[in-house]
């Protein structure tokens, strides 16, 4: 069974038309990039996956726990690194971790560990009680990531995420996102970095202004860039 189906799903922001009838499925284990030019839907289709954003057609599930049948038991399921750090002013790096700890019902020995353990590989151990406004945006984006590997969810979905990373840390995320799918974990993420995605990614899905115009193994789209770049 699919972890994810993302079945004829429309959106519609006011008079326009954002995604026309997507519909793919995210095997178990598998990382699949969503390819497309600036504006094609991309964040759209992760927002839509998150509830974020409104659908006006179609059905999404993962594990068959309907979007719209029982919200947070969908929900709980899902982690999300969105492309902007989204971070509450008043909570601490360590608060959020503690606050994504209990949301996803970690119990405290393991968010320790994991703390401890991700903090070191991205180098912001001395940062845990800084607010974030006294982070740089590329710690901002680590805090960001950081909370979204803390649990062992279905699906990870990940906007971008690499961008404002350095290399170090953008290989660590290459390797975590690699064993978390070794894990079971389904991950669905957006890039604008190809070679990047090529090496990372088993499958994609091509976007065109809100159409998915083509899909298939990435191995099939490293030929298609070879051939259409010589
Ligand atoms: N809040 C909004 N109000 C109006 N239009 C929006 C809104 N959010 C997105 N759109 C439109 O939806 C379309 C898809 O946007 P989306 O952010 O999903 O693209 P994307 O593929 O993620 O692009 P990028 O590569 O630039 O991140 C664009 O035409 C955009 O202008």
């Amino acid at each position: 069974m699919d972890t994810l189906q993302f079945q004829d799903v429309c959106v519609n922001i006011g008079e326009n038309t954002i995604l026309k009838d997507v519909s793919f499925s995210l095997g178990k284990g598998y990382i699949v990039a969503l390819i497309g030019h600036n504006g094609a839907g991309k964040s759209t289709i992760m927002k839509t996956i998150m509830g974020w954003q409104e659908k006006r057609d179609g059905s999404i599930s993962i594990n068959s726990i309907n979007q719209d049948e029982s919200f947070l038991a969908y929900k709980k399921q899902i982690a999300y690194i969105p492309e902007e750090p989204f971070l509450l002013s008043e909570l601490t790096a360590m608060q959020h971790f503690q606050l994504y700890g209990q949301s996803y019902g970690l119990d405290e020995q393991e968010l320790m560990e994991k703390v401890e353990h991700l903090t070191k590989l991205f180098e912001i151990n001395d940062k845990l009680n800084e607010y974030p406004e006294s982070l740089s945006k590329g710690m901002r984006q680590k805090v960001q990531t950081i909370c979204a590997l803390l649990p062992e969810v279905a699906l990870l979905l990940i906007d971008e995420p690499f961008m404002g990373l350095d290399i170090h840390a953008a290989n660590d995320l290459e390797r975590l996102i690699k064993n978390k799918a070794n894990s079971g974990t389904s991950i669905l993420l957006t890039s604008h970095q190809l070679e990047r995605v090529e090496d990372l990614a088993d499958k994609y899905l091509m976007l065109h202004k809100g159409e998915l115009i083509e899909h298939g193994d990435m191995k099939s789209f490293e030929k298609l860039t070879r051939r259409t770049t010589e």
